[in-house]
């Protein structure tokens, strides 16, 4: 089991790259690393009001997401993963050994049914979603213009449609169409290295070729103690919990409705609770409660590879087990 605290913060700048007009964005840009949590908000904090509202080629030759995500992490103390993102649809990541991926999401809306799953279940009605894509590849081999250039066929495909009656698409539960999505960009996408399918604001699935990995999100209002002094404060905690594994013959690798079922006893224990009396807890920071759930939930669901929690849209940790750097 391996702690990683997570930061964030962002900076509005105006940049010009090889092929543009000068403009603006709002950038974001969160940092992930095991130690000095202290000390990586604050270096962040320093590193990216450096760049705010500052033309960005003062600064850099060409600063495009990958150049402006090398520049924040030469500025951090610790070796530490960045997500950068310049516009909603558009980033990169920088592993802390500088292996960079640039990001690209779209979506698509349309309607499924899936026929494998229990009688009753809701998912076996015919319904819809506006689902979310975001494709990974390494930054030195591809960019943002080729990324829109494979999707676009794709989306044309996919908008709109009933996705059962695509070819391949029979069965379309998230990571079925993760796969899919993966099979057909693979060929055209040299540098592929994920596929990350959004089927509603909550719940999605990776696939990069190798194995799946699905999330599930829960939100839960909780009170942890504030200081020293017995005073309390309080946050909408957001929890994320990742399962990795292969498909079963349902097409999925658990499903979402039962991972949150399974979560219902520990969800009852922190909702509306305050978190320094639950038992076994240590630290009630983001880190000791991303733990606690870990420890909770693992013993019932072998495939439970990460449980992130977050107080806020800047900090919180993730808690990696088995195969996700743990
Ligand atoms: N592993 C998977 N599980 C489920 C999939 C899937 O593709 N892979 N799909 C579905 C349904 O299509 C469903 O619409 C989405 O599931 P769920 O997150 O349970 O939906 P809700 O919006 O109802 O979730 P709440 O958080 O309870 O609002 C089911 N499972």
């Amino acid at each position: 089991m391996r702690i990683v605290h997570c930061a964030a913060a962002g900076f509005e700048s105006a940049r010009r790259l090889a092929s543009d007009e000068a403009h603006g964005h709002s950038f974001t840009v969160s940092a992930h690393a095991a130690t000095g949590l202290a000390s990586l908000r604050a270096r962040l904090h320093e590193a990216t009001q450096a760049l705010d509202y500052r033309d960005l080629n003062q600064v850099l030759p060409s600063p495009d997401d990958a150049a402006l995500a090398d520049w924040i992490a030469a500025r951090l103390p610790m070796a530490a993963d960045l997500v950068l993102r310049s516009a909603p649809d558009r980033g990169v990541e920088r592993d802390a050994d500088g292996t960079r991926r640039i990001w690209l999401k779209s979506g698509f809306e349309a309607a499924h049914q899936l026929p494998h799953v229990p009688a009753g279940h809701q998912c076996g009605r015919l319904h819809g979603h506006g689902f979310g894509v975001r494709l990974l590849a390494d930054a030195d081999r591809q960019d943002i213009a080729a990324l829109q250039a494979a999707w676009a066929p794709l989306h044309a495909q996919l908008n709109h449609a009933y996705l059962n009656a695509l070819p391949g698409l029979d069965n379309p539960t998230s990571e079925n169409l993760a796969a899919w999505l993966w099979q057909r960009l693979g060929a055209v996408v040299p540098g592929l290295r994920a596929v990350d399918v959004f089927e509603t604001a909550t719940a999605g699935s990776r696939y990069d070729g190798h194995r799946f990995r699905i999330w599930k999100e829960m939100r839960f209002e909780a009170a942890v103690p504030f200081d020293g002094h017995g005073r309390y404060t309080g946050h909408s905690y957001l929890v994320r919990l990742h399962l990795a594994g292969q498909v079963d013959a349902r097409g999925w690798v658990r499903d979402f409705g039962e991972v949150k079922a399974r979560f219902k006893p520990c969800y009852a224990r922190l909702d509306h609770h305050p978190l320094d009396q639950l038992p076994g807890i240590g630290a009630t920071d983001c880190a000791g409660i991303a733990g606690w759930i870990a420890a909770q939930f693992a013993a019932g669901v072998p495939e439970l590879c990460r449980v992130d929690v977050l107080e806020n849209d800047h900090d919180g940790a993730e808690c990696r087990l088995a195969g996700e750097g743990a």
